[in-house]
């Protein structure tokens, strides 16, 4: 079982008076669903790019399964919000891409990548060019890639921030599918309270000047959108929005000091 522990980690951007993260740590283990929210520049994307191997930090730890993080590695998968799609490539060539890392042959690759747009919802727009797909295709299809390497964890930040309200609620539901069917360890940056809440296992509250973690609150929504209660009656349920309260003033206070 993957885990990614991220122990007492503090960085420094130069030439910047505070650190952007000071003292954080995070676990994140197979079947963990963690939704990192904190108000605009308290280090969401630093401490996801320190996850993702893209940057390192000034003191702390990183580990893999024990193991000291060098950089990015096929284990963890990272969607952005802007994915990083091929726009010269179709819908099916992009997520061959991603098989093609991992070494799947390549008779193989175009069928399998048929299989996981079907999975994200993409079936019969194989051979769409990328132009020619919505922001939320895109994102489905952004997910697909990721899930093409069977990442044991998805490192995702904000991959939802630029849909409308309708796609968002749908895209919710594919992620919390993708993480009952891999049990991959997920770590989702988010500006959406709601969406934190709904999703998570884990919600971790950041603060800025310095970074920190300020509020950890273990949550099940999503176990009762599994036990069959619709979406919309989980999010107007009484104790959800009293945690949704909870943590908005936990923000709002932050960002009052
Ligand atoms: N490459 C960089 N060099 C210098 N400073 C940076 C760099 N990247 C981010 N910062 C600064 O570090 C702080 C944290 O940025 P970060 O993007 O991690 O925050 P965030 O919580 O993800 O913000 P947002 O919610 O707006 O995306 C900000 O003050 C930002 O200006």
């Amino acid at each position: 079982m993957s885990r990614l522990e991220i122990s007492n980690v503090t960085a420094h951007y130069e030439g910047a008076a505070a650190p952007v993260l000071a003292n954080v740590s995070l676990a994140l283990g197979a079947g963990e669903f963690v939704a990192v929210i904190g108000r605009s520049g308290c280090g969401k994307t630093t401490l996801l790019n320190l996850a993702a191997g893209f940057a390192f930090p000034t003191s702390g730890r990183l580990t893999l399964d024990g193991q000291p993080v060098r950089g990015p590695g096929p284990e963890r998968a990272v969607v952005f919000q802007d994915d990083a799609l091929f726009p010269w490539l179709s819908a099916v060539d992009n997520v061959a891409f991603g098989l093609q890392l991992k070494g799947v042959p390549k008779n193989d690759r175009r069928e399998a990548a048929r299989g996981l747009l079907a999975r994200v919802g993409l079936a019969g727009l194989d051979e769409r060019p990328i132009w020619r797909l919505s922001g939320g295709q895109r994102q489905r299809l952004g997910l697909a890639r990721a899930l093409a390497i069977e990442p044991a964890f998805l490192l995702m930040d904000e991959p939802l921030g630029a849909l409308d309200a309708m796609t968002r609620e749908h895209m919710q539901q594919l992620l919390l599918d993708i993480f009952l069917a891999t049990r991959a360890g997920i770590l989702l940056i988010t500006h959406s309270i709601e969406e934190a809440l709904f999703l998570a296992t884990r919600v971790v509250v950041m603060a800025p000047n310095p970074g920190r973690i300020v509020r950890t609150l273990d949550v099940d929504f999503s176990r009762r959108v599994r036990a069959g209660e619709s979406a919309r009656a989980v999010k107007s349920a009484p104790d959800f929005i009293e945690a949704r309260a909870e943590l908005l003033d936990l923000v709002f206070e932050r960002e009052a000091q």
